[in-house]
């Protein structure tokens, strides 16, 4: 398999489909801890990677394929296209701090919508919605399990989506009629996403810089890289490139607590290993999801200790902030309940979940005003200023989505 060279993340509504979407596009199975078998549901970011084909010998929306051999012709003269990582976020409700970590690294999303519910379920909005904030733009729609409505249902159904997109970031979005399950219009889906969702140019000569949204201990079932000994992280690198005994260090790094004073010291170690999908690679590059062994010890990087902490060069990371002042966004309503009452203003001394590339975090505001608001961190970030904010408030039970703020200072 070639080396991925996008991110394309799977959103949408606890059960629409997406865990099995990514299955029946790659072949693999993301849901695979044991939690999540047992709840039936994904709880964590799944990855999957895929490569897409065209057939050389016909012409018809059935030539693209994520298999070897063309579904239309049978003919296994197949041109390559690329290598795509998916991310597939989990759809309930109660984990959307993952659903926001994973959107940080997504190039471009499919929103997954089950075609025999009415549209938009709540975190089909909250979803979208989460798109809109992060800024990613290129969205492609799969109306997925067409295979149990009815043609009027299902035409019914795709006037309910078109409805719900009007003025938001999808309102020129494909929508795509498929059956993940029984997998009906899968090579539609994959040329539709060959189409709207390009390629992003990277910088290769920056020093590289990582994203790590997952890190876990290679005993983990399920973990591809069998090649890889030491902690793992995994993530994607957001520029320039990683090889192999590249020194690197990880920040904010690690808490130390000593005669009651807490700091947080960055963690330095060698890359010893970089695997792509479930080949080795001597040089990863931006793109699609990279799994870097390490020479740390596994039981610092396990049960994904170090997920939302940025990896790079030596001297090069983004600054570490403690606090911080945001220019901040509201949205009109609350999104993604029954109930969308208005959103008030940020308040002097209230909690607010931040999420800053894939690191969430909890910031109690210091000090408001309207458009901005000064916070201070219960952890530390790792992010260049200018970086976007998804801005989540507790309300009921629940951390949801209010606006979107720019890291100024
Ligand atoms: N009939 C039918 N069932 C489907 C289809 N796609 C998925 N399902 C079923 O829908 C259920 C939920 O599918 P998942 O892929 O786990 O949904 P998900 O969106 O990943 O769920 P979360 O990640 O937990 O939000 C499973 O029972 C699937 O078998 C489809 O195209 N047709």
């Amino acid at each position: 398999m070639s080396q991925p060279v996008i991110n394309i993340g799977m959103v949408g509504h606890v059960d629409h489909g997406k865990t099995t979407l990514v299955s029946a596009l790659s072949g693999v199975w993301t849901d695979t801890h044991s939690e999540e078998l047992k709840r039936g549901i994904s709880i964590r970011l799944g990855y999957a990677d895929c490569t897409f084909y065209k057939c050389k010998n016909c012409d018809e929306p059935e030539c693209y394929s994520s298999g070897k051999k063309c579904a239309a012709c049978g003919s296994e003269d197949m041109e390559e296209l690329r290598t795509v990582s998916f991310v597939d976020s989990p759809g309930h409700e109660t984990l959307m701090a993952t659903m926001l970590s994973g959107a940080a690294i997504m190039d471009g999303a499919v929103l997954v919508i089950a075609a025999n519910e009415t549209c938009p379920q709540p975190q089909t909005k909250e979803h979208l919605m989460a798109l809109d904030i992060i800024g990613i733009k290129n969205v492609v729609i799969a109306q997925n399990k067409i295979d149990i409505v009815s043609r009027e249902d299902a035409i019914k159904h795709y006037n309910q989506i078109k409805e719900f997109v009007k003025g938001t970031v999808a309102e020129n979005a494909p929508i795509v009629p498929i059956s993940a399950q029984q997998n009906i219009n899968i090579d539609v889906l994959i040329k539709t996403i060959e189409e709207k969702i390009p390629t992003p140019k990277h910088d290769l000569d920056k020093p590289g810089i990582m994203q790590v949204a997952r890190s876990f201990d290679v005993n983990r079932p399920g973990t591809p890289p069998q090649k890889l000994n030491g902690g793992v992280l995994g993530g994607t690198l957001s520029q320039g490139t990683f090889k192999i005994k590249d020194d690197i260090e990880i920040r904010p790094g690690r808490k130390v607590e000593f005669e009651g004073k807490t700091t947080w010291e960055p963690i330095s170690t060698t890359v010893t290993r970089l695997v792509y999908g479930g080949d080795v690679v001597e040089e990863a590059t931006p793109g699609g999801l990279l799994a870097a062994g390490t020479k740390l010890d596994p039981a610092m990087t396990k049960s994904d200790a170090l997920a939302g902490q940025v990896a790079g060069k030596p001297g090069f990371l983004p600054p570490v902030w403690h606090k911080f002042v945001m220019k901040t966004q509201l949205l009109e309503r609350v999104v993604g309940v029954s109930d969308e009452s208005a959103i008030k203003p940020i308040a002097t001394s209230e909690p607010l979940m931040l999420t800053i590339g894939t690191s969430t975090t909890i910031g109690v505001v210091s000090s408001a005003r309207k458009g901005e608001a000064e916070v201070k961190l219960k952890r530390p970030v790792c992010a260049e200023v200018g970086s976007r904010i998804a801005i989540s408030r507790r309300i009921g039970a629940r951390w949801r989505l209010i606006g979107v703020g720019v890291l100024t200072s």
